[in-house]
């Protein structure tokens, strides 16, 4: 399992980067790159707190915020979520804590796609041969069964908490969405099970650089699942594509950044795009990034709603089980089609 692999020295890449003689990226972490990106300050912004108001203007001009940013962007900046800064600064300093653990601790070398934790440093293809990514990451299943890394021993509760906080605020933001479908109330609950959703917990390590323009972080890709949450340590990183652009996202302390993904462009028989996005890396700081993957319930077969086909004539995307494209997606990361490519009918 390529995506897994430790590098060939049994280095992780925050062991590399520590080096103090490292000058230049290693051959293997080369990937033709042009990490710039553009400035952005119409970003779109979705206040929670007026989502889920009981004054119906308020109401209506977050969906309508929300609809927007869905269509146009796939991304949006969520604020006045709830969701306690401490709690958020507790799962970034404990991912962090994650990372720092030696290395016999922090090993969680998959077996097979299906193991619901899993750590390492990433590889991806490119132009026919694999290349390193410049992360460490850990990534474990939460919900609707959860998994966590034994160590350090805080991280399970912090995590299982912000996993349950982010539950709540994904239904409102789902059920914000099925309005603005207008799909009949409930359905989108039902067909994707929602109270069954699956949840992937992820941290992204990114130690500083000393290339940054020879390598990345994550490469161009699009996320599984219905909306992404990514939250940071504040140093910039991820950019997102818009009109064939890469834009930097900045982000206001206590932000929660969401995108949109592919099993909401397939549920939404293609309204919606899931964002391509990737991550770069500097030579400054050292960047985190806890990600909560957010998607219908594993054992869901996710085709377009009904409604919306009968609505268009005909589906655009075939139908896939929910942990099957989940799992084949963490076995073939970044290697070429991907399987949202695979499921659109022509
Ligand atoms: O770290 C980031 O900004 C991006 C992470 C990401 O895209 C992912 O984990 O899928
Ligand atoms: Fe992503």
């Amino acid at each position: 399992m390529a995506p897994t692999a430790p590098l060939a020295n049994g280095l992780y890449v925050k062991d590399l980067a520590q080096s103090p003689d490292l000058k230049s990226v290693p051959s293997e972490f080369t990937f033709a790159n042009d990490s710039k990106g553009s400035n952005s300050d119409t970003l779109p912004v979705v206040d929670f707190s007026m989502l889920v108001s009981d004054n119906a203007d308020q109401r209506s001009k977050a969906l309508l915020d929300l609809a927007k940013a869905c269509e146009d962007w796939g991304f949006f900046v969520l604020i006045n979520h709830g969701i306690p800064e401490t709690l958020m600064e507790a799962i970034i300093d404990a991912s962090l804590e994650f990372f720092d653990l030696p290395e016999d601790e922090k090993r969680y070398e998959a077996k097979s796609a299906s193991d619901p934790v899993k750590s390492g440093t990433g590889t991806a293809n490119a132009a026919n041969h694999k290349i390193l990514l410049w992360r460490d990451f850990v990534k474990s299943y939460v919900h609707p069964r959860f998994y966590c890394p034994d160590k350090p021993r805080r991280l399970r509760d912090i995590v299982s908490e912000y996993s349950e906080r982010s539950r709540s605020v994904l239904r409102e933001l789902l059920q914000g969405i099925s309005e603005n479908l207008e799909l009949e109330a409930g359905s989108m609950d039902e067909t994707l099970n929602l109270d069954s959703c699956f949840q992937l917990y992820a941290a992204n390590f990114y130690p500083p650089c000393p290339e940054p323009d020879l390598t990345i972080g994550i490469p161009p890709h699009t996320d599984h699942g219905l909306l992404t949450f990514l939250i940071h340590n504040g140093v910039a990183g991820l950019q997102i594509q818009h009109k064939g652009e890469w834009f930097h996202t900045n982000s206001p302390k206590n932000s929660i950044l969401v995108n949109t993904a592919d099993h909401l462009e397939i549920f939404s028989n293609g309204r919606y795009k899931s964002v391509k996005h990737r991550a770069v890396v500097n030579t400054e700081a050292t960047r985190i990034s806890v990600v909560l993957a957010n998607g219908p319930a594993p054992e869901v077969v996710v085709s377009p709603s009904v409604e919306l086909v009968k609505r268009d004539g005909r589906a655009l995307y075939g139908p896939m089980k929910y942990i099957e494209y989940v799992e084949t997606m963490l076995s073939n990361r970044y290697d070429g089609k991907g399987n949202l490519e695979c499921l659109k009918i022509q």
